[in-house]
């Protein structure tokens, strides 16, 4: 089952990077297929507009709806159709997190619309959400430029969980905030050579006994989680049990 990606925003050549890097074999074999859009292509007008003032006042600039609706016209089409995935990363979105990247790994079509200036009108989310299965998601409590950055990072995010895209799906399994860790961060980790500028590989690590090497893991994660994201611990987490 072939996934379409497709890109809706007024900078389409930030998407010409999916076409190399490990989302190039996937488009390769197959398994993925992109596509990029300039939003100004459903523009009429000669200074190609797709913003304009807020109504009710306010700084900076608003995204017209009309080249949006017409746009999904195109691109989607005009019957609804819940099987379609738009997504709108914007600072006022949902928390994405992997359990969303994870379902949205069984998705036929993902729509990506990139926001610009200070957001869309309100009107094309209503919109899409009448006719698709909208999310809106935030990546952080930060504000980019627009939504294609974000746009990538919810890709690499989604496309690396597609069956038979990873090489090796087995380290998927062990990565933060997979099932496979209980929701905990990942462990350090440590490759040759034992000894580097001074600083050695715990010797756990290298002591062969699998029993202390999971401890020694298991520990970490916990130290590591309660340390840096005491949001991710329940209350009673940092007991031991
Ligand atoms: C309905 O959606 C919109 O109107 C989106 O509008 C905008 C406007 C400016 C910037 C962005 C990009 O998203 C972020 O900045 C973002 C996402 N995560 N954390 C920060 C999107």
């Amino acid at each position: 089952m072939t996934m379409r990606l497709d890109y809706l925003s007024i900078f389409p050549a930030y998407f010409d990077v999916l076409d190399i890097s490990l989302l190039g074999k996937a488009a390769v074999n197959g398994l993925v297929e992109v596509h990029a859009h300039d939003l100004r292509d459903w523009t009429h007008d000669r200074h190609r507009t797709v913003d304009d003032t807020p109504c009710g006042g306010g700084a900076g600039m608003v995204m017209k709806p009309d080249p949006w609706g017409e746009a999904f016209d195109e691109i989607i089409g005009t019957e609804p159709d819940s099987s379609v995935h738009v997504i709108f990363p914007s600072p006022s979105g949902a928390p994405f997190t992997q359990s969303a990247a994870q379902e949205l790994s069984s998705a036929v079509r993902i729509v990506f619309c990139c926001g610009r200036y200070e957001g869309i009108d309100h009107r094309v989310i209503d919109y899409a959400r009448s006719m698709w299965t909208v999310h809106e998601v935030s990546l952080g409590d930060y504000v980019l430029n627009g939504g294609e950055v974000a746009a990538l990072a919810i890709t690499e995010a989604v496309v690396r969980l597609v069956p038979g895209f990873m090489g090796n799906p087995e380290s998927l399994a062990e990565e933060s905030f997979s099932a496979g860790q209980d929701g905990l961060l990942e462990y350090p980790l440590f490759t040759r050579p034992v000894s580097w500028r001074g600083l050695d590989v715990p010797e756990v690590l290298m002591s062969g006994h699998h029993g202390r090497i999971a401890k020694w893991r298991r520990d970490e994660s916990v130290r590591l989680t309660c340390e840096r994201r005491p949001d991710l611990t329940d209350s009673d987490f940092g007991v031991p049990h």
